[in-house]
């Protein structure tokens, strides 16, 4: 006997259920049409009245009405759930409706033409050879008027904020070890903006004086954190080299220069090599392979250019049931797709989150505006950290 025929009795028929389900919905949708049409109404209120879209306690109340109807727990839950997501897309409709009227929030940005790279003065953290150079030099591969090092992640920010630098080149995350939490806390600190991102490749080298060889080296320096992407290489092809750390790996490959003795050797980049008259004795002898890290580019000015194809956001949000999601409703009602998210403990608030994220998208969007409203109204805070 074919299961799909057993039928006992009292049990419906299939097709008869869900003709009564269509039918139903039918009538849900023709309301819902209805209900739209009047949230429509309620916005060209809010435009003449200079109100927000979002009504927290109207909501609120609606859905504790709604919810007394039954005493059913499901149906309770099903109910709340149900309105929540009709409330969130008469929302949507507000804010296009705001858009539309020319009454979006301005968010204080502006678009140009094109950045002015060949007179931009540039700063990175480190000394010249250091990782960071590599990510200025490929970034303003036509030219800059200056790139000079700084001593610390804060000094970067400090020299475009008080106007000695126009740009500043920041690591953000590394394809091994992760995000750089110092430099994403720098961001909101400093109010930077994101006018674009390099990615670098991270491949270490073993640099020795001219005329030295494998063989003649006992001692090695470089930064702690180089020293452990190398950790397999020393530990089983040449156990016998003493490490030591040093500040950063560029100095690591001038003290052997300096020094000029053919048995030490620097771990740095091979970029080292030709900026401090050494040699190349291996290469990309990281255990990780194809490790990488991105640096952002950061200006003081709020700006953006037309052919800007990300759009970097932060924003926090109330510690509650939800909240995340329904903020991501916004990308997803708006078909916009987001690249990265992460998020950072908001500073003297335990347990509260900032949150960033990276969508695909330009300013002049429709859909990235109508979202950017939505966030602007529903989280605590809202910050564009770029476009670009
Ligand atoms: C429609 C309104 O705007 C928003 C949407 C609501 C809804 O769809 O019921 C309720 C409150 C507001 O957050 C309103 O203010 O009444």
């Amino acid at each position: 006997m074919r299961i799909d025929r057993i039928r006992m009795d009292g049990m419906k028929d299939l097709a008869e259920s869900r003709r009564r389900i269509d039918e139903i919905d039918a009538r849900i949708a023709e309301l819902y049409e209805e209900r739209l049409a009047i949230s429509g109404d309620v916005a060209e209120y809010k435009i003449a009245n200079h109100r927000p879209v979002l009504d927290k306690r109207r909501e609120e109340e609606k859905l504790t009405r709604l919810e007394a109807m039954t005493d059913d727990a499901f149906l309770r839950q099903g109910v709340r759930e149900l309105f929540e997501q009709i409330m969130s897309v008469s929302r949507k409709k507000q804010y296009r409706l705001l858009a539309e009227h020319g009454m979006s929030e301005d968010l204080g940005f502006y678009e140009i033409e094109d950045y002015d790279f060949p007179s931009a003065r540039v700063v990175y953290q480190g000394v010249r050879g250091a990782y960071s150079q590599a990510a200025c030099k490929a970034f303003f591969r036509e030219g800059c008027a200056s790139m000079e090092p700084v001593e610390t992640w804060r000094d970067a920010m400090e020299a475009i904020s008080n106007g000695e630098a126009d740009y500043a080149v920041l690591p953000v995350e590394n394809s091994t070890a992760g995000i750089v939490t110092e430099n994403y806390d720098l961001m909101m600190e400093y109010q930077a903006v994101i006018v674009g991102e390099q990615i670098i490749r991270i491949d270490h080298a073993l640099l020795g004086l001219p005329g030295a060889k494998i063989s003649d080296i006992r001692r090695v320096y470089s930064h702690p954190q180089a020293l452990a992407q190398c950790e397999g290489y020393l530990r089983n092809i040449h156990p016998d080299f003493e490490a030591y750390s040093l500040k950063n790996t560029a100095m690591a490959a001038k003290k052997v220069m300096e020094d000029k003795d053919p048995s030490q050797a620097a771990i740095a980049g091979s970029i080292n090599a030709q900026i401090y008259g050494l040699v190349v004795l291996d290469q990309a002898i990281q255990d990780i392979k194809g490790n990488e890290t991105r640096f952002i580019v950061v200006s003081p000015k709020r700006e953006y250019t037309s052919g800007a194809k990300n759009v970097s956001i932060a924003f926090s949000l109330p510690n509650e049931s939800g909240s995340l999601y329904r903020v991501l409703s916004h990308f997803i009602f708006n078909g916009l797709s987001m690249t990265r998210i992460e998020s950072r403990p908001l500073r003297g608030k335990k347990w509260e989150y900032t949150f960033f994220i990276d969508f695909e998208g330009n300013l002049r969007e429709e859909a990235v505006m109508n979202c950017l409203q939505g966030l602007k109204e529903e989280t605590e805070e809202m910050f564009i950290l770029g476009t670009f």
